[in-house]
C-alpha cells in the first residue's frame, strides 16, 4: 500500500441496509479508484462465519485496497460491500467491536511497552483475555516490558495478532499477517488463525505465501491488476491448470514416435515434457506405450500444477505488458 489513500468517489455511497444474508463478509462488483487509476475492478467475494478466505495476488493487485474498503477506511467507487450485514463505510464505529484487523501499517505508540499496549487495547475493546496470556500466546511474554519502538518487525506483527485475538472477533481482516515472521512464528500464527475460525470467526487473509493459502484457506482468490482472475479451492485452481509430465527418452526417439495424448508434447535435448489437464489419462497413455514398445522412461515425473507455477505465470503476464 502506498501513501494515504484518497480514492475518487464516482458513484453514490452504497446503501447502509444489509446486502443479503449470505456471509459475514460480502463484496459484490467492488471497484475502487485513486484519482483516475482503478485499483480494484469489479471484485466479488464472500466469507462465511468460520471460513478462511485467502486473497493472493501480485504486488499492487488490489488486495490491501479491498481490505481497507471492508474496514470502512475507503469508500467504494462502485459496487457493494457488507460486513456483518452493514456498510463498513457508514458503520465503522459500530463494527469496531466485532471486527479485528491485522494491518500492514501498525499504529502503536513507540513509548509504550508491549504489555502496556495490549492492556490499553484490552481496556478499549473490553478484551476478555489477560494481557499475560495474550503475550504468551504470541510468544512475546519475554518482551512484555520492552518498548514497542524497540521491537523487531516480526515482534510487532505478533503484537498486532495479540490485539486481534484479545476478543474473539466475528470477522478478522488479516493483511499479510505473517510477512517478516520466522518459520516458527508463522506456524504459531497459522495455529491461532485456525483457532479463530474454529470459534466461528470469518477470516479474510491476504498473503504472498502460497503454502500459507494452501495450508489455511477453505477458498482462495487470486487477484491480478485489480481483478479476481482465479478462484475456488486450492484443489479447483490447481486442477484447472496444466499438470506436467517429464521423462528422458532414449536418444533415437523423437516426437513422432510418441503416442497421441490430450496434452501438448515437446521433446528438447532428449527430455519429454507433456503439459496436460488430463494428468491421469496422459500418464496412462505414456506408460502403456512405453510398456508395449519396451521404452525406458528415465526420471519419469508427473505432478499437478503448483500454486507457485500459477502465480508465476500471472506475474510473467504482468511483466510482459
Ligand atoms: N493512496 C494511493 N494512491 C494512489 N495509488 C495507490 C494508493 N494506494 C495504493 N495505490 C495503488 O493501487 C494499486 C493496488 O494497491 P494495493 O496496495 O491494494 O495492492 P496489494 O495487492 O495489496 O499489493 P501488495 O501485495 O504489494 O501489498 C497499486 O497499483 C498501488 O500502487
Amino acid at each position: 500500500m502506498n501513501g494515504n489513500p484518497t480514492p475518487l468517489v464516482t458513484h453514490a455511497a452504497p446503501p447502509d441496509s444489509p446486502i443479503g444474508a449470505a456471509g459475514a463478509v460480502d463484496v459484490a462488483g467492488l471497484s475502487c479508484r485513486y484519482g483516475d487509476f482503478t485499483a480494484v475492478d469489479g471484485v466479488s467475494l464472500g466469507v462465511a462465519p468460520g471460513e478462511l478466505f485467502a486473497l493472493l495476488g501480485t504486488n499492487g493487485a488490489g488486495k490491501t485496497t479491498t481490505i481497507e474498503t471492508l474496514q470502512g477506511l475507503l469508500r467504494p467507487a462502485s459496487g457493494r460491500v457488507s460486513v456483518l450485514g452493514r456498510d463498513p463505510w457508514r458503520h465503522r464505529r459500530a463494527l469496531a467491536g466485532e471486527v479485528a484487523v491485522i494491518g500492514q501499517k501498525t499504529g502503536f505508540a513507540d513509548d509504550l511497552t508491549a504489555a502496556e499496549t495490549v492492556k490499553l487495547w484490552n481496556d478499549l475493546h473490553a478484551g476478555r483475555t489477560a494481557v499475560g496470556a495474550l503475550l504468551e500466546k504470541v510468544e512475546l511474554d519475554h518482551r512484555a516490558a520492552v518498548r514497542v519502538g524497540a521491537l523487531s518487525g516480526g515482534e510487532r506483527r505478533r503484537l498486532d495478532l495479540a490485539m486481534a485475538i484479545s476478543t474473539v472477533p466475528k470477522v478478522l481482516f488479516a493483511d499479510e499477517p505473517t510477512t517478516g515472521l520466522d518459520p516458527r512464528s508463522r506456524r504459531r500464527t497459522w495455529a491461532t488463525l485456525r483457532e479463530l475460525t474454529e470459534s466461528g470467526t470469518a477470516v479474510l487473509l491476504t498473503t504472498h505465501y502460497l503454502d500459507e493459502a494452501a495450508e489455511l484457506a477453505d477458498r482462495v482468490a487470486i487477484m491480478h491488476g485489480g481483478r479476481i482472475v482465479r478462484s475456488g479451492t486450492v484443489d479447483d485452481i490447481v486442477a484447472a491448470h496444466d499438470a506436467l509430465i517429464t521423462a528422458r527418452l532414449p536418444a533415437e526417439l523423437g516426437l513422432d514416435s510418441l503416442p497421441g495424448m490430450a496434452g501438448t508434447l515437446a521433446v528438447d535435448g532428449g527430455e519429454l515434457r507433456v503439459r496436460t489437464t488430463d494428468l491421469q489419462g496422459d500418464l496412462y497413455r505414456l506408460l502403456d506405450w512405453a510398456e508395449r514398445f519396451a521404452v525406458e522412461l528415465r526420471g519419469l515425473k508427473a505432478a499437478p500444477a503448483t500454486l507457485d507455477e500459477i502465480f508465476a505465470e500471472l506475474e510473467d503476464v504482468q511483466e510482459n505488458r
